[in-house]
């Protein structure tokens, strides 16, 4: 089987600022990779162009051994689903209306919505445990349930690339326990690749089998969490004493003793 989403020697600027360099990845089935980095450090940005909605100004992304480039917008979505950071909606769509876009983007615009659509969007939200938000309103919804809906909206879209925009930011403590189980869980029951972006390197430990760190535009470390989540490298990623991570870990396994926190590193 081929890789489902691999980046070469991607390099992005914006006007008279250069960003990424030299960046290269790949997405594996069954398994998360988790992207951290510094804020600025180009997460969001590498994220679109892996989706296509930006060129690269060196390298390529290639989905199934496809130049995303060469590609049509609902050929990239039957194989990418995004679920972006919190967004609302100016219009009054009801949370099934939201999750049943994703059936629509895998099809033209014109092509409307076909039978059985509504039993997979149905059956999406029924996975995430939230078929009892499929008539509330979308823009009315927490910030919790909102990502919920958004996540069950990419699994409607039943693609085999799956990428989050820091899918736990805004949960609370519990509900973020839950979205890193499921993402996990869907890396493994379905197969899926999943890349997501977070801030937290607990939350990268607890559900990624793979590491990349951004900083500055480029790949600072890559490999496992124990190789890589280690408070040398975090101090090196984030500019700060190692001696602030030490305390900070310290903190962490006291926590953990409790079976409240997974300790970080090794
Ligand atoms: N359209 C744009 N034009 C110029 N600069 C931009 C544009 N979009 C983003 N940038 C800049 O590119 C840099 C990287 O932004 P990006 O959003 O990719 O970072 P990030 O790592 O996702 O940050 P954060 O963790 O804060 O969300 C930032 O300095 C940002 O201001």
């Amino acid at each position: 089987m081929s890789t489902p989403l691999l980046a070469r020697h991607l390099r992005f600027d914006f006007p008279g600022r250069p960003l990424l360099q030299d960046i290269s990845l790949d997405l594996r089935p069954g398994r998360v990779t988790a992207l951290l980095g510094p804020n600025g450090s180009g997460k969001s940005t590498l994220l679109r162009l892996l989706l296509g909605l930006l060129e690269p100004k060196a390298g390529e992304v290639c989905l199934n051994g496809r130049n995303i480039r060469t590609m049509r917008r609902p050929e990239v979505a039957a194989l990418i689903a995004f679920v972006p950071q919190q967004t609302a909606s100016a219009f009054a769509y009801t949370a099934l209306e939201i999750v049943l876009m994703a059936r629509e983007s895998r099809r033209s615009f014109l092509a409307g919505r076909r039978a059985g659509d509504r039993q997979i969007a149905m059956a999406a939200l029924a996975q995430l445990g939230a078929t009892g938000l499929a008539d509330r309103t979308f823009s009315l919804l927490s910030g919790g349930e909102r990502q919920l809906v958004l996540l069950a909206r990419a699994l409607a879209q039943e693609s085999p690339i799956l990428i989050l925009d820091e899918p736990a930011t805004g949960l609370d403590y519990g509900n973020q326990i839950r979205m890193l189980d499921l993402i996990t869980e869907l890396a493994r029951s379905l197969n899926k690749a999943i890349l997501q972006t977070t801030h937290a390197p607990e939350h990268a430990l607890a559900s990624a089998d793979d590491i990349l760190l951004l900083k500055e535009g480029r790949i600072l470390q890559r490999g496992s969490p124990h190789e890589v989540l280690t408070s040398e490298m975090l101090a090196a990623l984030y500019d700060l004493p190692v001696e602030k991570f030490e305390r900070h870990q310290r903190n962490a396994s006291i926590l953990s003793e409790h079976e409240c926190f997974p300790g970080l590193g090794s």
